[in-house]
């Protein structure tokens, strides 16, 4: 039966990267501990999306931003469908990306961020566990490094000032789903790897590479981290970016929310993903790849 390895942060970098690498290949999933992410952050950043997915519709609405794919602030419940899926997902969310030095050049990118004026903490909150999210990734890209035979440090100019977006997720109560509608329909990552916190609510499963879904349940405040496309493409296969979804609950967790926060961590814009290995695909830049993903899913 298909297991997804549990592994600490703290492990030595060869037997992190040993198990991440085994994970990767065969799952595409790891779970994660000791990942260094302050409990009093993620506590501090769960209590402002939360009171910022209970303000009123109209409050939310007004920092949703036109023509931007939902880049930054807000995106209602029914914007965002997986790729080739006729339903939209039952979900609203909020992105947080990265805050530029004035006259960056990479702004042509990456938009400023907006912040709701509602939740005093908003800001603050988001920004620390932005920059603890980066640092655990950090860590984990040296490993992957290390999985794929490289030097530790083989991934971080990669990611330098990546295009990394942190997601605060809301799916309400699923009573008035509509008909065929999940929380979140099955689908891939775009990025270069997803660090998951929330996850402990159930919900989440991965395609197993026998055509199976597996429940992904992590204990109380592990990380789940998974591989996205764009690695899966600069690794030429070799490490999957395996197929997930969100399911409906059933009975009394029906009528619950769940809340989760992935970060989305993305290669700088400008990299040119130029796959490694055998039966790679053609060399794209980031951004054009991620462009292009984006239309599929419906966001620009
Ligand atoms: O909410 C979750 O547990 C997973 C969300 C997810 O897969 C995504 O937003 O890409
Ligand atoms: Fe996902």
């Amino acid at each position: 039966m298909t297991q997804i390895a549990t592994l600490s942060l703290r492990e030595p970098l060869d037997s992190l990267a040993a198990g991440l690498g085994r994970s990767f290949s065969e799952t595409g999933f790891a779970i994660v501990r000791d990942h260094g992410i302050a409990p009093e952050t993620i506590a501090r950043a769960d209590d402002a999306m939360r009171a910022f997915f209970a303000l009123p519709e109209e409050a939310k609405q007004a920092y949703r931003i036109a023509g931007q794919g939902g880049a930054r602030g807000y995106t209602p419940f029914g914007a965002e469908h997986a790729k080739d899926a006729a339903v939209h997902d039952l979900k609203e969310f909020w992105h947080v990306g990265r805050e530029l030095p004035a006259g960056d050049p990479l702004a042509q990118f990456m938009p400023d961020n907006v912040w709701p004026a509602e939740v005093a903490d908003f800001r603050a909150t988001s920004l620390a566990l932005f920059a603890a999210f980066e640092e655990a990734g950090g860590h984990l890209l040296e490993a992957i490094a290390v999985a794929l035979g490289q030097e530790p440090g083989f991934l971080a100019p990669t990611v330098a000032q990546g295009n990394s977006v942190l997601r605060y997720l809301h799916y309400p109560p699923v009573s008035a789903a509509r008909e065929g509608a999940v929380r979140a329909a099955a689908h891939e990552d775009i990025n270069t790897i997803t660090l998951l916190l929330g996850a402990e609510e159930a919900g989440l499963e991965l395609l197993t590479r026998d055509g199976e879904w597996l429940a992904v349940s992590p204990p109380e405040g592990a990380l789940v981290v998974n591989v996205g496309d764009m690695l899966q493409r600069l690794t030429a296969g070799r490490l999957r970016s395996t197929t997930h979804r969100v399911v409906n609950p059933v009975g009394e967790a029906a009528g619950r929310s769940r809340y989760s926060m992935p970060f989305f961590l993305h290669f700088r814009p400008d990299y040119v993903i130029a796959p490694f290995g055998e039966g790679g695909e053609e060399p794209i830049t980031a951004d054009a790849y991620l462009q292009q993903r984006l239309r599929e899913i419906g966001l620009i």
